[in-house]
């Protein structure tokens, strides 16, 4: 079943600040989309609002039609920065409450990706470097048989040749009709791998296009069409 994300007139405020205002998008099919935007645009509490870790929105987030929470929680994986769980614990004792706590996780998939990033599964978290930590966030959020799959910010610690490794496989580690956002500040990196881009910008939705429409219309690249946003505000200031 192909999958359909559905946002309708989100709303958050957060200590009576607006963090994001109307928000209304539908994505749909088979697709990679970057969520991209500037430093606190809001593309986490975006996430955090579909993923449901974050409430009391005003608005409605529906996966395949399901709106209730739990049910869109076993729909969708959301790339958890691990804040929860003992430092102490090794990955492979990650990997088993994954798979206790998802029944969807597939230990198969987990572990070629786990040996394609070269995870030593006999590390400690507390061990773990920043890209290390990244590359395991990564392997634990697509092993499991989802519709959607959020990464926020995944590559932001890896070194560059690695974060070229991963990008490149993501198409394939990505399972058929699910749907993957991706936010990431390397727009050019990852620019050819996405399908359509959506930019949050004053508290909401600015731009919500496929790649190829923007590269066909604009004769530009993702990162020259995103950065000409921004320049085109600064020119009228
Ligand atoms: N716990 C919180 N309490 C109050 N304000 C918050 C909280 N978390 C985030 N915000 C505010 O919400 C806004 C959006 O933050 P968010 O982290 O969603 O942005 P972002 O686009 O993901 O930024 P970045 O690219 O820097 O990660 C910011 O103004 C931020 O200060």
């Amino acid at each position: 079943m192909t999958t359909t994300l559905k946002i309708e007139n989100l709303t958050y405020r957060r200590n009576l600040k607006k963090i994001l205002t109307d928000v209304s998008l539908t994505l749909s099919g088979d697709k990679i989309v970057g969520l991209l935007g500037e430093n606190g645009a809001g593309k986490t509490t975006l996430m955090r609002l579909i993923a449901g870790v974050a409430k009391n929105a005003k608005g409605m987030v529906s996966v395949n039609e399901e709106t209730a929470l739990p049910t869109r929680k076993r729909l969708i994986s959301f790339s958890n920065p691990l804040g929860g769980l003992s430092a102490s614990l090794k990955i492979t004792e990650v990997k088993s409450f994954c798979q206790r706590v998802y029944p969807d996780f597939d230990e198969q998939k987990y572990d070629q990706m786990s040996s394609f990033l070269n995870l030593d599964e006999s590390q400690r978290l507390s061990a773990l470097s920043k890209g290390t930590r990244e590359k395991l966030v990564i392997s634990l959020t697509l092993a499991r048989q989802a519709s959607v799959y959020l990464l926020d910010e995944p590559f932001s610690g890896i070194d560059s040749m690695s974060r070229k490794k991963i990008i490149n496989s993501i198409i394939q580690w990505k399972p058929a009709d699910s749907l993957m956002i991706i936010s990431d500040h390397y727009v050019s990196e990852i620019a050819p791998i996405l399908d359509e881009i959506v930019v949050i910008k004053d508290n909401t939705v600015a731009v919500h296009k496929a790649a190829d429409a923007i590269r066909e219309e604009s004769g530009q690249s993702i990162e020259d069409y995103y950065e000409s946003l921004y320049g085109e505000a600064d020119s009228n200031d």
